[in-house]
């Protein structure tokens, strides 16, 4: 099936399913396999529910079958309530019986035990077999809310809730804690389309599943909630489409410690991919990364108000000063400008509020506001004209009494003007709260939080286009697989510097001039031709560290200090040769690198230190392949990028040139991907005029 077409079955049948048979469903509704029943019926499932029970006539009051082949209609999704080991069969049955996509609940697969990483693997052979897709195992199910289908156990259905509508479709791999999210955001006025726990992920990833939410007309934005990536590449696709569609995708990567890690591989059976990686294809990629839940859902109320950040620039208009200041704090954390208001409008504002409150921006109303609600309403007339705003925040608290008054006022500046628009309502009895999420208006409690999630969307509004980068055509790859064949030939894994350095000269990065020789005459002579201070290095395949043995001599002038440093490196490691090497000219030490991610493939690493740049680690990734721009927003995004502009009256660096170099490497990383576990150029000597690798390890897998 091309991917259009299963993206469109997963659409029809997993999210918009006509009818549901539940496999396995009890008559007790309190069991888990009794409650997708029950809920279906109790939320008013609009399509057909069919129980499979083989022991009884009626589920719940509604007729039951005792096999799929005895179910009187066609059947778009099934919920597999049976206990792991029955699941396989059950499948081959969904095929015999035209059902296409399936809900497997059941745990005991690969998060339980051995045993149950086999029945997982005979899951997978039978999805490859039939073709049936599967969600899960080890997952609470769905819930499509348009439609009422909920074929899900999960508790968050356990109470009276109300199944609240909006444009939001939700994936998260964990089943109870994406229940828990689901449940607070409802509970909080946020609204969705569909929910959907991936689980396992023996089939169907959180990729797949964004890819088909993508899809549904109604879904304007994606929350994801993920512990370990599998299939990073694909997620990246999604990212891109999602981009193109303008339907921002916001997400929770758990697993950014060494013992998140470590839970998150044994929750899910998956591995937590490593957190830089995902950090740096998050940012390629335009996938907005929360920290965790609250910011999540703040994020996902301002998004779901379809608005978007046109800049940075910040109005606050507040009832107290104190909380004006808060806010400009948070907003300044958050990449956020509180500008001051020039003459004239700050002259139009100080006519409609008390002398003794502030124009300027944060704009401080004062507690007059309490006596004097009207002037809400006439400064915010004001500030939604203002042309130098791009985000408004207002700031309020408690106020119960004249609260409907206050949100009237908010309401007409909020339809005045298309900007984003926050209310921060601190205090009270939660009524002003409940008022604007009834009118779409997003609300916070915390300045801080409004704050952040105002952050999220300006970062959304500035990420930058995903470029498809073009091979430079001038690289070389033949030559750099020739480097690699002979290598494997005389079985060196690791290559030592000189034989690194021509996979990088063949795809066109620049390296200092080296000679190959045997003893010390031989490197006099070689400096010689190479004219200027020289480094004198040991070429050994048994020492990839080579400074550790002090096997590194720099800036060498005179022929005695080469004879006597060849001398002394090969004493270290006598079946060694020598590289003669000019010296490059002194410069800012960069670190650039190529690792193989086991969820994203090949990505590059650029970062500042050199040597130092494990101790200052400062550097970021990006997925191969990329083109120079997106190295410059890489290069640009370090913490020390200040650096390039030239320090002290420095000359700015190169940056083209090692945006270059970088974006060459990673055509490198692409190219031989099959074969390059990892490649370090360390340092790149950047200056005015140019980068210049100087030293450079690789292994091949
Ligand atoms: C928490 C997270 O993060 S994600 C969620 C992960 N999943 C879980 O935690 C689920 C854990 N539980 C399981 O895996 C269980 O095996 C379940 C839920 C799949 C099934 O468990 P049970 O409820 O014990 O199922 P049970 O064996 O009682 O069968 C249910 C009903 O189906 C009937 N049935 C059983 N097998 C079949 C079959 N092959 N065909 C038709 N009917 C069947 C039974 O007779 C029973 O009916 P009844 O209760 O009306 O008498």
């Amino acid at each position: 099936m091309s991917d259009e077409h299963s993206r469109a079955d997963l659409v029809a049948k997993l999210l918009h399913p006509k009818s549901i048979a539940i496999v396995g469903a009890s008559n007790d509704p309190v069991k888990l396999s009794g409650r997708p029943v029950d809920y279906l019926r109790r939320f008013g499932y609009t399509g057909r529910i069919l129980p499979i029970n083989r022991g009884r006539e009626t589920v719940q009051g509604l007729p039951a079958y005792p096999s799929l082949a005895d179910a009187p209609a066609e059947i778009d999704l099934a919920m597999v309530m049976l206990p792991a080991a029955e699941v396989a069969e059950c499948l081959r049955d969904c095929q015999r019986h035209g059902v296409s996509v399936a809900i497997v609940a059941a745990a005991g697969f690969a998060e339980a035990s051995a045993k149950g990483a086999e029945l997982q693997a005979e899951l997978q052979a039978v999805v490859r077999e039939t073709g049936v897709r599967v969600l899960g195992p080890n997952c609470l199910g769905a819930i499509s809310v348009a439609e009422r289908a909920v074929p899900t156990f999960t508790s968050a259905l356990d109470e009276d809730m109300r199944l609240r509508s909006g444009p939001i479709g939700f994936v998260s791999q964990s089943g109870a804690f994406g229940s828990f999210i689901f449940s607070a955001a409802q509970r909080t006025g946020i609204g969705f389309t569909h929910y959907l726990n991936t689980g396992n992920e023996a089939d169907l990833s959180v990729a797949e599943v964004l890819d088909a939410l993508l899809d549904t007309a109604d879904t304007k934005v994606l929350l994801a909630y993920l512990e370990g990536v599998t299939d990073g590449r694909r997620l990246l696709e999604v990212a891109r489409r999602a981009n193109e569609l303008d339907k921002p995708i916001l997400a929770v990567k758990v697993g950014s410690s060494a013992a998140g890690a470590r839970a998150a591989q044994s929750h899910t059976a998956s591995l937590a991919g490593a957190d830089t990686v995902f950090d740096g294809a998050a940012r390629q990629f335009g996938i907005v990364r929360l920290s965790g839940m609250d910011p999540l859902l703040d994020a996902a109320r301002l998004f779901a108000a379809g608005r978007r950040a046109r800049g940075n620039r910040l109005s606050t208009l507040s009832l107290s000063g104190g909380a004006g200041v808060l806010m400009a704090d948070a907003a300044a954390a958050h990449g956020i400008d509180v500008p001051v208001w020039d003459e004239q409008w700050q002259q139009a504002m100080a006519e409609v509020i008390p002398p003794f409150g502030s124009a300027r921006n944060p704009i401080d109303l004062t507690a007059t506001l309490i006596s004097d609600p009207p002037m809400l309403r006439r400064s915010l007339r004001i500030a939604v004209t203002h042309p130098d705003t791009d985000l408004i925040a207002v700031l309020l608290g408690n106020a119960d009494r004249g609260a409907e008054q206050l949100v009237d006022a908010i309401e007409e500046a909020y339809q005045a003007t298309d900007r984003p628009f926050v209310v921060v309502w601190t205090g009270g009895n939660g009524r002003p709260a409940e008022l604007l999420a009834e009118r779409g208006i997003p609300c916070y409690s915390d300045p801080g939080r409004a704050a952040a999630a105002l952050g999220a969307l300006v970062e959304y509004g500035r990420r930058p286009p995903v470029s498809t980068p073009c091979r430079p055509t001038d690289v070389d790859s033949a030559a750099a697989r020739a480097v690699v064949a002979s290598a494997r030939a005389a079985g060196q894994r690791v290559l030592d510097e000189y034989t690194a350095s021509q996979l990088i000269a063949a795809y066109g990065i620049p390296r200092a001039e080296y000679r190959v020789v045997a003893g010390p005459d031989a490197a006099v002579a070689a400096a010689a031709e190479l004219a200027g201070p020289v480094a004198v290095k040991l070429r050994s395949s048994k020492v990839p560290h080579k400074s550790d043995i002090g096997g590194v001599r720099l800036g060498l002038t005179t022929a005695a200090e080469v004879w006597a440093a060849a001398e002394q490196v090969l004493r270290a490691e006598p079946s060694g040769e020598l590289l003669v090497q000019r010296m490059a000219e002194p410069g800012t030490e960069l670190i650039l690198g190529i690792q193989r991610d086991p969820a994203f493939g090949p990505v590059v690493l650029a970062g500042f230190g050199g040597v130092l740049a494990e101790l200052l680690a400062d550097s970021k990734v990006a997925v191969a392949p990329i083109d120079a721009r997106t190295a410059t927003d890489l290069l640009c995004s370090l913490r020390g990028a200040a650096l390039f502009d030239g320090v002290r009256g420095g000359q700015p660096v190169d940056l083209d040139a090692v945006a270059d170099a970088l974006a060459r490497l990673s055509w490198l990383a692409h190219d031989l991907a099959d074969d390059l576990v990892s490649l370090d150029v360390n340092p790149l000597v950047v200056g005015a005029g140019g980068a210049i690798a100087v030293d450079c390890l690789a292994e091949l897998g």
